[in-house]
């Protein structure tokens, strides 16, 4: 279905894996941070952390959001990336070292981490698997999801009702349906930092979906705070008309804004408001706030959630997880290839904190 198939990319949806390095040995632990290599990341390949598109084509944005990785996974620059953001797998003893005596609190962003990139965001489904990994890990934990998609969509996905999520890019937060021993309410909205913006998300839904009946491929998913307008089955060659419909629509919204995400353009209100701020938010209403004990564990795959990656580099507690197969620009500290191996990571998490336990 996708006309992308030349594309050797992360976001090809068959991406192949490149090949384990298990006996890697690090230079230096903990790894350095990720801004050590970012000045040759940026000469290699635009990965912006931001999303927020500021100035210049909007095409050129959209192609950035699907690089075309020339270099080889397992070449030179990938062993000097992974040297600095290491396997949390293969790290897993430093990851349980650093959080030792802390109260660990876990992140996870759906879409490319606990689900597969996949061409149909509808059918972005998680398996059992990784449903029982997720499960095991709020038993432990307190777990939210933190999520682009709209907060009711990715509950119907995850179904865990011990969990907290933050939808619509973390404007839309809400406790766990059912309250286990943390601090919360049952299923009681949280947080809603942009309900002025839903009449004018309504209207641009609306006006989007009529003009993107005309290209091909197109689709306008309504994520309630915010919209994506996804690309990944639209031809290359109709990217420019597709950019241009969406900012000419956007145009007289002047409190509205384009992001981009995995070939997907998200528009979502100007606020100061972002994944990094609904993870701040969550961990004040567990009690955490200003707490050295706590060791927050942020897993996501997007530029949305360098958001995160970056409040937990500058509060210096916890770790980002990048969830790639390639070498990007990024502030998380750690990195995952895949879905499996997130599921992974949870499931070693658990078994650890009962081994702990006794
Ligand atoms: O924050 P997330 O949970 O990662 O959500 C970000 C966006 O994810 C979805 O789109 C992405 O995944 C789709 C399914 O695999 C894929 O088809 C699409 O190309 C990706 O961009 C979701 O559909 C968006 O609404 C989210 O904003």
């Amino acid at each position: 279905m996708t006309n992308h198939a030349a594309f050797a990319a992360e976001d090809a949806v068959t991406a192949v894996a490149a090949p384990a390095q298990p006996g890697r040995h690090f230079a230096s632990f903990p790894p350095r941070r990720a801004r050590d290599c970012r000045k040759a990341a940026l000469g290699r390949m635009d990965l912006a952390t931001s999303g927020v598109l500021m100035s210049g084509s909007l095409l050129d944005s959209m192609k950035a959001s699907s690089p075309r990785h020339a270099m080889s996974p397992a070449g030179a620059d990938h062993e000097e990336w992974i040297e600095n953001h290491p396997s949390a797998l293969e790290w897993f003893e430093g990851v349980l070292a650093a959080a030792a005596g802390k109260q660990i609190v876990m992140f996870l962003d759906y879409d490319g981490t606990l689900s597969p990139i996949v061409e149909d965001p509808e059918r972005a489904v998680m398996t059992e698997e990784m449903r029982e990994a997720v499960r095991g890990v709020a038993q432990h934990f307190p777990t939210a999801i933190v999520s682009g998609r709209c907060r009711d969509k990715v509950f119907n996905f995850v179904k865990l009702e011990e969990l907290y999520y933050a939808g619509s890019h973390g404007m839309d937060i809400k406790g766990p349906t059912k309250v286990s021993n943390h601090k919360a309410k049952a299923d009681e909205v949280l947080c809603q930092p942009a309900t002025k913006f839903l009449p004018v998300i309504q209207k641009v839904y609306e006006k989007l979906t009529v003009k993107m009946e005309s290209i091909p491929g197109a689709m306008v998913e309504n994520n309630k705070f915010c919209l994506s307008v996804h690309f990944r089955c639209v031809d290359e060659a109709e990217w420019d008309a597709l950019g241009r419909e969406v900012k000419a629509v956007l145009d007289v919204y002047e409190d509205l804004e384009i992001t981009k995400g995995r070939k997907v353009l998200e528009i979502r209100p100007i606020i100061e408001w972002h994944k990094g701020k609904a993870l701040l938010f969550l961990l004040e209403c567990l009690g955490f706030a200003g707490r050295g004990d706590v060791f927050p564990i942020y897993i996501g795959d997007d530029r949305t959630d360098e958001d995160a990656f970056e409040v937990l580099h500058n509060m210096g507690q916890g770790i980002g997880i990048l969830v790639t197969k390639f070498p990007k620009e990024t502030s998380a500290s750690y990195s995952l290839r895949e879905p499996a191996e997130v599921k992974e990571f949870l499931r070693k998490l658990v078994k650890s904190n009962e081994t702990k336990k006794g």
